[in-house]
């Protein structure tokens, strides 16, 4: 029987987002996505969802009209439209916050709405959910990790947010309790990059006294240099459970690797496959985070999940602000994969409930989201919700992440920290 796309449509999204500081800046009040459905000739529609910048959506444009009249099975085909689509173009994150950007980045980034889509419409018709089709579930729920950033009170002239400001270690230990209260999250990560490292290792020694034994890890987004990454390495000794990111590059890492008591974590030097031979060869990584919509999609992130098994290298999942559709496809992907055996990134609780996906499908317990049993990966679109959020997209003013320029309209002498401290 052969089944047809016959239709796709991309719909740019935007959301609330709270004032979180990285090591580039600070979030804008919008944060983007874009929502792609894709149907088929036998009336089966799949969800996709990916980033919202404009350079990046016209890709996804440029493909969905590639794409139309392809067999949703065929997603090497897919794959080959869609390369052909993106050409030689790079497309890169003004906020560098996942690693350089590449033509093999860009391919994989824009073809994985569609293959999520694709998976999404083989599940419905198999009446079998997303996580039977990698494989079947190793695990019935999928952990995450309590997320938490440095963060002011307020978007300088908005009204104060339900989180509050967290810049000291007791901010930082407020927040921490009231996402483990809230989402039960056993274990937690604290984006850095921010404060000087001292400051950092400050608030995760106060973690560790305020959650005993719960693991911690701490991401600064390369801000530090090798040798300061050494030092905040060995003063968190038996506290983290990996270091994320510390410093820039295979090389740079691999450096503070060879000195560091902890494994050390990337998703900024290990971000397309031919990452990875010198990465092994360097020792830099003990710790992937596997990130679908840069990795090219589902399928694509356990055969990297199955070469970083050979390799002896772990896994987690890396984050961006992102809604249902992104969550239900981590979910199925992480409780397919066996080696994905730490705790996943997820920005959700910073979306403060705003979806565009049904409520009940996902839900959090005891720091964990049961994996959806319905056919495909089991959300369905709340399309009040989606318009709505479309308008917000066409009148927020915002058509690309910018941290750091948002920053700078409040500090003007701002600069991006990157091997600074
Ligand atoms: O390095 C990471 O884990 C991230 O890139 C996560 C997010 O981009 C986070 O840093 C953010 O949104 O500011
Ligand atoms: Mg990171």
């Amino acid at each position: 029987m052969t089944v047809r796309i016959s239709g796709i449509t991309v719909t740019p999204v935007a959301f609330h987002d709270p004032p979180l500081l990285n090591a580039t800046g600070v979030h804008e009040p919008w944060a983007l996505r874009g929502i792609v459905e894709v149907s088929t000739d036998d009336g089966l529609t799949g969800l996709g969802e990916t980033y919202g910048d404009e350079a990046h959506l016209a890709m996804v444009r440029a493909a969905a009209d590639a794409l139309l009249g392809t067999d949703p099975y065929d997603l090497h085909r897919i794959g080959t439209l869609v390369a052909e689509c993106v050409g030689s173009a790079v497309v890169t994150h003004q906020h560098g916050l996942t690693g350089a950007g590449s033509n093999q980045k860009t391919a994989d980034g824009v073809f994985s709405a569609f293959e999520v889509a694709c998976l999404d419409i083989q599940g419905k018709a198999a009446g079998r959910p997303l996580v039977d089709l990698l494989g079947g579930p190793v695990r019935s729920a999928v952990p995450y990790s309590a997320y938490l950033f440095y963060k002011w009170a307020a978007h300088p002239g908005g009204p104060e947010d339900p989180f509050g400001a967290a810049l000291d270690p007791d901010g930082i230990v407020a927040q921490a309790r009231r996402l483990v209260a809230d989402y039960g999250f056993g274990s937690i990560k604290l984006k850095g990059g921010v404060f000087p490292p001292d400051e950092e290792i400050a608030a995760v020694r106060a973690l560790a006294e305020a959650f005993p034994g719960m693991p911690l890890r701490l991401d600064p987004n390369a801000a530090w240099t090798p040798q300061t990454s050494v030092r905040v390495a060995d003063e968190l000794d038996g506290v983290l459970e990996y270091l994320e990111d510390p410093t820039s590059g295979i090389d740079g890492m691999a450096e503070v690797a060879a000195r560091s008591p902890m494994p050390l974590a990337t998703n900024m030097c290990v971000v397309t496959p031919d990452h990875l031979p010198p990465a092994v060869a360097r020792g830099a990584i003990g710790v992937l985070l596997i990130d679908h919509h840069y990795w090219g999609g589902l399928r694509r992130s356990t055969q990297m999940a199955a070469l970083c098994r050979t390799f002896g290298i772990e896994l987690s999942m890396h984050s961006n602000s992102h809604l249902g559709i992104s969550l239900a496809a981590m979910t199925h992907l992480a409780a397919a994969v066996p080696n994905v055996n730490h705790a996943c990134d997820t920005h959700t609780p910073w979306q403060n409930g705003q979806d565009v996906v049904a409520a009940g499908a996902l839900r959090f317990s005891d720091g964990a989201v049961a994996v959806p049993e319905a056919p495909g990966l089991g959300v369905e679109l709340d399309r009040d919700a989606l318009a709505a959020m479309h308008e917000q997209y066409l009148r927020c003013g915002i058509s690309r992440r910018d941290d750091t320029a948002y920053m700078r309209r409040f500090h003007p002498d701002y600069q991006p920290k990157t091997r600074f401290w």
